[in-house]
Order: structure tokens, then sequence, then C-alpha cells
């Protein structure tokens, strides 16, 4: 039987691992939850050893299931949450601090000083905020008892998943990140794709812990433990950088737009970096081997598909992600509800750590159908929001929007969506584009596949939504909208 392609997808509520043909087909996968820890009002954590031992069960379970030999690995993740671990025993210093988490926000102000939030974009691309790796670290290295001594020391690693999990798969023998995670941690130049020393310096990190960045498409070192002991690990991609790699937006003006535990519009903007003006980030999209890197501007949401989540578990209004779409239909509109899920204050474009979750608009006429609708929609407003940034950084007009994720098999709203936007959403056959742009960055690396043109061959379209609301009824809602969303603003000091 052929050979088959794995890919490790280390997400934030689950890990799992899709085996792929030659023709970018799923053959098996397997799949496990974790738990989310929150020890505080915005602490958000996961068990770094939860997060090795899932990935590395749904990787022996599906590559057993399917019975093909696996030809290499790839990697991809849950972006920026920050894990430090004793370099000789492999031991996490503490949990994970997960991209959600916002202890960091007083730290990231002291950061910013007069400079303002800004200080660092034009080197890292990225505004200060708790969301990326740099200040979560900092605060391991502040607050974890003997973390820092022990860092100065040699002693502690530094890494994002893909790192833990490349260590964990080697037996400790490899310490690397590719480029598009390292460019998430604000400590990367992103021009020379280097350890900025001057920012680790005024982040306080000692460079001995920083794995060594390497492109996304390589053979970094084998498997060393399990019954997959001497397969190729060639690709590492963080999640939102890897479906747009999967979702074959390889030329510059082509994008994706992921729905998630949060939403994740990439824009391939080529070889060059584009500086945002308009609350977008600039990051690496992926680098082949030794090829010029590929960047992209991104606009990153906090929360969208874990406020469905939210209310199923906080609410109890649904018992399951899927029932939210039959409730949501029950009613004819969102009887005037806005729902602004600013949890962890706001992200892209507006990145307002001061503002915290709003529902606007309640009267007593209001259900808990309308509620749903209201969830459903915030997802939609949000991504509009950064559409038009995009828009107005980029110049590009998108003709069409593809879009992946756990969230794009609500039909009600992709067709809000396309509504929303004025802009045709697409969903390809195969959704799981996280795991298969890992896949083929791995499959690359081992001639598996020859060449990018084959990710383009294999990408075909499954449906397809056309805008069919009026522009007045758009703009009424879009409104209505942005007066809810400046309702949330100044909550926190
Ligand atoms: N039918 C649905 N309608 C709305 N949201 C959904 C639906 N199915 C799943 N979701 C949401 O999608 C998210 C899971 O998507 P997934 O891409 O697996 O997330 P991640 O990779 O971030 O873990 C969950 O937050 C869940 O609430
Ligand atoms: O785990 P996901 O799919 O929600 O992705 C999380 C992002 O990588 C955070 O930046």
């Amino acid at each position: 039987m052929d050979a088959c392609i794995a890919a490790i997808d280390q997400g934030t509520t689950s890990s799992r691992c899709i085996l792929f043909d030659h023709d970018g087909r799923a053959i098996g996968s397997a799949q496990l939850e974790h738990e989310q820890i929150f020890p505080r009002a915005g602490w958000v954590e996961h068990d770094p050893t939860a997060l090795w031992r899932n990935s590395a069960r749904a990787l022996e379970t599906a590559a057993a299931d399917a019975g093909r030999t696996v030809a290499a690995v790839g990697i991809t993740n849950q972006r920026e949450t920050t894990i430090v671990w004793d370099r000789a025993t492999g031991e996490p210093v503490t949990n994970a601090i997960v991209w959600q988490d916002t202890r960091t926000d007083r730290l990231c102000l002291e950061l910013a000083g007069a400079a303002g939030p800004d200080r660092y974009r034009q080197r890292t691309g990225l505004p200060l905020s708790t969301y990326f790796a740099g200040p979560k670290l900092r605060w391991i290295l502040d607050n974890v008892a003997g973390a820092r001594a022990r860092a100065e020391a040699g002693e502690l690693c530094f890494g994002t998943v893909d790192s833990w999990l490349v260590w964990q798969l080697t037996g400790g023998r490899t310490h690397v990140t590719d480029v598009t995670n390292a460019s998430r941690t604000m400590l990367m130049d992103l021009r020379t794709l280097d350890w900025d020393p001057q920012l680790c310096a005024e982040f306080g990190v000692p460079l001995a812990m920083l794995p060594e960045i390497r492109s996304s498409s390589e053979v970094y070192a084998e498997v060393a433990v399990g019954p997959l002991a001497g397969v190729p690990i060639a690709g590492i991609l963080g999640d939102q950088q890897a479906a747009t790699f999967g979702q074959a937006c390889l030329d510059p003006g082509e994008a994706k737009n992921t729905y998630g535990t949060g939403n994740f519009m990439l824009l391939n903007t080529g070889t060059e970096p584009v500086d945002s003006e308009h609350g977008l980030l600039t990051t690496v999209c992926y680098r082949l081997g030794d090829q010029a890197p590929v960047y992209a501007l991104e606009g990153s949401i906090a929360v969208t598909g874990s406020l469905v989540q939210w209310l199923r578990d906080n609410l109890g209004i649904i018992a399951g992600a899927a029932e939210i779409e039959p409730l949501a239909l029950s009613v004819s509109d969102n009887g005037g509800v806005y729902f602004v899920p600013a949890f962890s204050g706001l992200f892209a474009p507006r990145w307002r750590p001061d503002a915290r979750g709003v529902i606007a608009g309640l009267t007593r006429y209001v259900n808990k159908a309308h509620i749903a609708r209201a969830v459903l929609e915030a997802t939609a407003f949000q991504t509009r929001e950064v559409l038009d940034a995009m828009r107005a950084d980029s110049g590009v007009e998108l003709t069409t929007l593809k879009v992946d994720g756990g969230m794009v098999g609500n039909e009600t709203l992709m067709q809000f969506q396309a509504d929303l936007l004025d802009v045709p959403v697409v969903r390809p056959v195969v959704a799981e584009t996280t795991a298969l742009g890992a896949a083929y960055a791995a499959g690359l690396a081992v001639g598996y596949w020859a060449g990018t043109e084959d990710v383009r061959t294999n990408w075909a379209e499954d449906k397809r939504w056309l805008p069919r609301m009026n522009s007045a009824e758009r703009d009424r809602r879009y409104a209505e909208w942005n007066r809810a969303v400046e309702r949330t603003y100044g909550w926190l000091d």
C-alpha cells in the first residue's frame, strides 16, 4: 500500500493526527481533547504533558489504524502558547500559558512605556499584547521560583508547542522552531528571521533558552520514541499559517479565514513584509527550505467558536455546538441583540485590552434563540472588521474568501458571512486544511510531493455561499454592531 504523510495538529481544544495520501485526502485520523485550565479570571493554561501525551497517542493511533507506512511527520500547533522546561529532565517548570491568557496586561503596559503598544511593531510586525509569547515567557521568568537563574545558567528551554513536541518526539535531542512560530514571539526580527538580541535583552530573555529557528519545510530530525521511530519530522507551521498553505493561498493577494476557537484571516503578501496601519499583524506565512520567506497580513480574533462553547458550558443554553444552528434559526432575526465577546479584550483590528464582553440591546422580548443568533453573528461581524482592515492595508479586493475550521459546518453562519462581507464564501472539500498544510510542508521536504503545484492541483471546492443581503440592510446591521463594540471599551482601567 502507498505510504502517507502524518500531520499532528495540536490545537487549543484538542490534539489530532490526520494522515494524508498523494491526492491530499484524509485517510485516517485520531483526536483527543485536553483540559482547559482557568486558575483565575483572565488566566488560561494547558498541561504541557497532556499536550504531548495526546499528540503522541493521536499519532500512534492514526498510524496503527491506517496500517500504512508513514513517510514523514509534519507538526502544526496553536501558536504563541508558551512552555518552559528543564533541559536535563524535560520537566515543564509550570503549566503552558495559552495565547488567550491576559495575565501579562500590566507587564505589556510597562514594556510599551511612553512609546506605546506599537513600540516593536516595525521590527516584529506585532503590537505589544498579552497575545504573544515574549511577555508570557518574561512572566514565567519573573514569577516561577528559580526560573530566571536556571534559564541564565542554560538549564531551561523555551518553546512554543511545536518546539515542545519536537523535543519530546526526539527524546530531548532537538530544540528547534520554525519561522512562522518564531514570528509570534516578539523576539524575532521579521526581516533577518533571527532572534533579535536587543529585543531579547529588553524582554529579559536569555538567548541560551531559545530554540534554533529553521524553515517550515526541511528534515529537522527523526522521531526517536514510540512505534514511528526513524520517521523524519519534516514540516513545522503555526496552525493559521498551515491552513493558509493547505488552502493553497500561494500567491500574493490570496487569503483564507479559519473559524475555530478564534478566527484568523491571513492574506499572502509575497516575499516582502507589508506594514499594517489598520491593526493587522505582519507575520511570516511560510518558508520552504532555503527559498525566500513568504509573508502575510493577519487579522486575529480571539473569541469566535469559543463563544459557542461558552454558551454550551457556562450558560447551558445548548448541549453541543451543532445545536446552535437550529436554535438560531428558530427566530427570524437577532431581536436587536448584539454580543461582543471581548473576553480577552479585543484583538484585531482594535487591540483594546481594556474592553470586556457586552450583550447590547437586551429587552424583555429577547430569548435564548436571539442570543444564539447574536453569538453566531458576532463571528461574522468581527470578520467584517478584519476584512475592512485587510482591504485598507493591502488594497486587495478579494473575489472570494476561502474558509475552513470547525465552525464552517454551520451553513447559517456561512450565509450571513457572505451577506455581511458582500464577498462569496468558499469551503474546500478537505476542511482540515491546518493539518493538510503541515502535511504538505513535511511531504515536500521528503519528496512525497514534487512541488507546490501539487498543493494547488489537490485543492477542490465543496460549497460556495453567495451574498444576497441588500447594502442598506448590511450597513444598518454593521453600524449597530459598531455601536455595541464601543460599549465594551474602558471596562478595565
Ligand atoms: N456547528 C457549529 N456551529 C458553530 N460553531 C461550531 C460548530 N461546530 C463546532 N463549532 C465551534 O468550532 C470550534 C472548533 O473548531 P476547531 O477548528 O476544531 O477549533 P480549534 O482548532 O481552535 O481547536 C469550537 O469552538 C466549536 O464551538
Ligand atoms: O488552536 P486554534 O486553531 O484555535 O488556533 C489558535 C491560534 O494559533 C492562536 O494564535
